[in-house]
């Protein structure tokens, strides 16, 4: 099961997810209240072992600009947001995580155009294109339509429902931001009860 802590903006945060057994982090770079810059990603990253991939998160930015990023603090992945097609997400240089917005329960048919990549079915955006904190609707999501992918579930999800949601979609991966955020701050011990109630729910893939 792969464990996803993202929006990470202090060494104390980052220390407590690879500790507590995250598969992944992620850095946000584009518009966002957790928003980091390249120069400081790279110092969070530095002390971060090679068997936790570091995603950095963007939104329709010029291709160039990520490849810089990637280069510069050392990410393993990318997570796009935006309206970036899979031409554009061949070009990245590491492999892609796709976020789509789950309007009514629908997966978009653009998926099938990121069959060679990770999706990541989050909540619609709101005031940036992720991070909301919100949940899109579970029950209406035709689980048929994701065989065969690789995806991360996110939006909304905190320490208390994600193994609810490891039950119903059975994921690839799980993904989180605000639940485990207190007063708009990463909170330590719930990075780690959101890894500990990821990794004991049950789990085929
Ligand atoms: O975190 C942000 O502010 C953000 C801004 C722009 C694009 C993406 C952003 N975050 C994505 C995520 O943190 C998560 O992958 C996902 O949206 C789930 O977030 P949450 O509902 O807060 O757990």
């Amino acid at each position: 099961m792969w464990i996803k802590i993202c929006g990470l903006s202090t060494q104390v945060a980052v220390d407590m997810a690879v500790a507590s057994g995250a598969t992944h982090i992620g850095f946000v770079f584009a518009e966002s209240k957790r928003q980091v810059t390249p120069e400081y990603a790279k110092y969070l990253a530095k002390d971060v072992p090679k068997t936790v991939k570091k995603v950095g998160l963007f939104v329709n930015e010029d291709l160039t600009v990520v490849q810089e990023v990637v280069a510069k603090v050392g990410l393993d992945m990318v997570q796009l947001h935006g309206q970036e097609n899979a031409d554009y997400a061949a070009q990245v240089g590491v492999p892609v995580i796709k976020a789509f917005g789950i309007k009514d329960g629908k997966i978009p048919a653009a998926i099938a155009d990121f069959r060679a990549h990770t999706i990541l079915l989050d909540a619609p955006p709101a005031q940036f294109a992720g991070g909301s904190g919100h949940s899109f609707d579970w029950d209406k999501v035709d689980l048929t339509a994701l065989d065969s992918y690789k995806f991360f579930v996110a939006g909304g999800l905190n320490p208390e429902n994600v193994s609810q949601a490891i039950a119903i979609f059975n994921p690839t991966g799980v993904d989180v931001s605000s639940g485990v955020e207190s007063d708009g701050q990463k909170d330590l011990a719930k990075i780690e009860h959101f890894i500990s109630s990821a990794q004991t729910k049950c789990h085929k893939r």
